[in-house]
């Protein structure tokens, strides 16, 4: 049984004081031991959440990450950095950092490969724009971004990856994909992983739905037998809504 994980991606908001008040808030609730409770930050929050939640049930995961451990790249952070500060996982090739910043499918590989070498759990974000879903490319899309994104893994290596399927339509926008939907997507990654290594890999490896995921329709993605939990945006930034998600996903779950 893959246990599902609830990541919540702040984006940037929050600064590091926000950032503490909302770890310190939630952990006056008993989180549900069955699934996995992360929180993905601004880079200068990190250090100081990862310092509170250590020994509790909350992961700490950076945005983004540089490929190369060090080195001359204005502006980035590498793994080791990352590591050093106590994070755990690292979300990877978000549609707004293949948007804005022309992050590709060949850059979310090495970061991937990075990740993974330097002990840091990646979530590789894949998802179709509106005029790909409307024109019928929507498992195409995916799996390219999947085929190149996770290229040259070992299976082994490709267990620790967690993939987040976000159409890009569906994000920040208040229209979620249906379960229905995502459900169709997201068995489609996991038989493309299949195809790419092997069925263990694929049995193993969790797929997250994300795109306006709220506590009110956490339940229906959590029910569908091949989504493993969500990448969430705006629903995260309450502490209250946060752990309204945390524990849907542990109810729906049982
Ligand atoms: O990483 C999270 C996604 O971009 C979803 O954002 P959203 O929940 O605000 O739609």
């Amino acid at each position: 049984m893959r246990t599902p994980v609830i990541a919540g991606n702040w984006k940037m908001h929050k600064t590091v004081e926000e950032a503490v008040d909302f770890v310190e808030t939630i952990q006056r609730s008993e989180l549900p031991g069955e699934v996995e409770t992360v929180l993905c930050a601004p880079f200068l929050a990190l250090p100081a959440l990862a310092e509170k939640a250590k020994g509790s049930k909350i992961g700490i995961g950076a945005q983004n990450v540089h490929w190369e451990e060090q080195g001359a790249y204005t502006g980035e952070v590498s793994v080791p950095m990352l590591k050093a500060a106590g994070v755990q996982y690292v979300i990877i090739g978000h549609s707004e950092r293949r948007t804005y910043f022309a992050e590709t499918d060949e850059t979310v590989n090495r970061k991937v490969k990075a990740a993974i070498a330097g002990g840091l759990t990646p979530i590789v974000c894949v998802g179709e724009v509106l005029e790909e879903r409307e024109s019928g490319q929507t498992k195409q899309v995916v799996q390219e971004q999947v085929k190149k994104g996770l290229n040259g893994l070992s299976s082994e290596e490709m267990k620790k990856v967690i993939i987040a399927y976000e159409p890009v339509w569906a994000i920040g926008t208040g229209k979620a994909s249906t379960a229905e939907d995502a459900e169709e997507v997201i068995s489609f990654i996991r038989k493309t992983v299949a195809d790419l290594f092997d069925q263990q890999v694929a049995n193993e490896v969790r797929i997250q739905y994300g795109g306006s995921v709220k506590p009110e329709n956490i339940g229906t993605y959590i029910a569908q037998p091949n989504i493993d939990g969500a990448l969430v945006g705006g629903a995260s930034l309450e502490p209250a809504s946060f752990l309204k998600l945390v524990e849907a996903a542990a109810g729906d779950r049982s």
